[in-house]
C-alpha cells in the first residue's frame, strides 16, 4: 500500500471533473475529479473528493475546504495516507478484494501455514468467507479421523510420530480438493512431503512476532498444545521459550510459503506501534494482497482495473 501511495503522489495532475454542485450564492458541497492514466497494462484511477462548506453568512466569505478524500484501487484515503482506522473501510477493502481476486484463483485451496497461535484459525476462517470458499483447520480433521480424540491426547497416547503421519495424510487428501481455506498444523511445515501436496494451492505464512504469539497462546493456556504444554513457572515465558526455539527450527521451512504475510510489515505501514492492534480482517486484507502478488508473479496476469 506504500507503493500505491507513492503512485498517487506521483501523479498529481487532474484531468476529468467529474461532479460540482453549487448551490445558492454561496458554494457547498463537493467536488469530485478523477485522473485516469495507463500503465503498462493497467488503467489506473485516482479518485479525489472534497466537501466544501460555508464559513460564515457574509457572502464575501470564502467557503472552507472541510475534507478531502482520496481513493485509489479502492482504497479510501484512510488506508493511503494514515491506515485503516474503521472497521467498515476494512470490510470493504476485503469485500473488494476478494472479488478482484477469487477468480484467477481458479479453485485453488489455500493453505495458512505459520506457528501455533499465528491466527491460521481465525484469518482463516475470515478469507473463506469473503472468497466463498470452505474452511478446514487440519487439527480438526485428524481429530475426526481418530473418533474424536484431541489432538493432545493423540500425542499422549500415541506419539508425535504417529500424529505427523496424520497431518500428512490428512493434507494429501485436501490437495485434491478445491475451493477450500486450510489452516495448517504448526509444525506441517516440516515435512517436504506435506509441501508436495500444499503447493497444489496457494500457501501463506502468517509471520508473526514471537511476543505476540507467546501473549496470545498464554491467554488462552496451552491444554490443546501439547508441544507448549508446562503445568508451572510463568505462562507467557515458558510459551515464549519453546516457540523461540521452534521458530529457530522452523523458520526456513516456512520461507517454502508462496506469500508471507509479515504482521509487523503491516504494523508498520498503517503506522501502528505494535501488532497487537491488528485486526484479523486487516490481516486477511494483507493475504489478499499478497496471493494478488504472487499471481502476478506466477502467471505475469493482467488483472483488471480497480
Ligand atoms: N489478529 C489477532 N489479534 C488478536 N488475537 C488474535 C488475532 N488472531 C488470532 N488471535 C487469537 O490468538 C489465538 C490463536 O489464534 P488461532 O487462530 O487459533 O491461531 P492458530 O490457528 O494459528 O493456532 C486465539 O485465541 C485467537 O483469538
Ligand atoms: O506447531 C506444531 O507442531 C503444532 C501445532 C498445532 O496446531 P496449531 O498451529 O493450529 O496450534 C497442532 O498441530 C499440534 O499441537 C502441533
Amino acid at each position: 500500500m506504500l507503493t500505491m501511495e507513492a503512485k498517487v503522489v506521483q501523479w498529481p495532475r487532474i484531468s476529468t471533473w467529474i461532479e460540482t454542485d453549487k448551490t445558492g450564492r454561496r458554494p457547498s458541497g463537493s467536488l469530485q475529479f478523477a485522473h485516469q492514466r495507463s500503465r503498462g497494462h493497467q488503467r489506473i484511477k485516482v479518485l479525489i473528493s472534497a466537501q466544501i462548506q460555508p464559513t460564515g453568512t457574509s457572502n464575501k466569505q470564502r467557503p472552507k475546504v472541510v475534507s478531502v478524500s482520496c481513493s485509489y484501487k479502492n482504497f479510501p484515503a484512510s488506508v493511503l495516507k494514515s491506515g485503516i482506522n474503521d472497521s467498515y473501510d476494512e470490510s470493504m477493502i476485503l469485500k473488494n478484494k476478494s472479488q478482484e481476486i477469487e477468480p484467477y484463483l481458479s479453485g485453488r485451496c489455500i493453505y495458512l501455514v505459520g506457528m501455533m497461535g499465528s491466527g491460521k484459525t481465525t484469518v482463516g476462517k475470515v478469507l473463506s468467507q469473503v472468497l466463498g470458499y470452505s474452511f478446514c483447520d487440519s487439527d480438526s480433521l485428524i481429530e475426526q479421523e481418530a473418533n474424536g480424540t484431541p489432538v493432545s491426547d493423540i500425542f499422549q497416547l500415541y506419539g508425535e510420530g504417529f500424529f505427523r503421519d496424520k497431518e500428512t495424510e490428512v493434507l494429501r487428501k485436501l490437495s485434491i480438493m478445491h475451493r477450500i481455506v486450510v489452516s495448517t498444523g504448526g509444525g506441517a511445515v516440516n515435512r517436504p512431503i506435506n509441501w508436495k501436496y500444499m503447493h497444489h494451492g496457494i500457501s501463506v505464512w502468517l509471520d508473526v512476532p514471537l511476543e505476540a504469539l507467546a501473549k496470545r497462546i498464554s491467554s488462552v493456556g496451552t491444554k490443546s498444545r501439547p508441544l507448549l504444554h508446562s503445568d508451572s513457572g510463568d505462562a507467557y515465558r515458558n510459551a515464549y521459550n519453546r516457540l523461540s526455539t521452534l521458530l529457530d527450527e522452523r523458520s526456513e521451512a516456512y520461507a517454502n510459503a508462496s506469500t508471507r504475510v509479515s504482521l509487523e510489515n503491516i504494523a508498520a505501514k498503517l503506522r501502528y506501534r505494535d501488532v497487537s492492534s491488528l485486526s484479523p480482517t486487516a490481516i486477511a486484507i494483507e493475504a489478499l494482497d499478497q496471493i494478488e502478488n504472487y499471481l502476478r508473479d506466477e502467471e505475469g496476469m493482467s488483472f483488471g482495473t480497480f
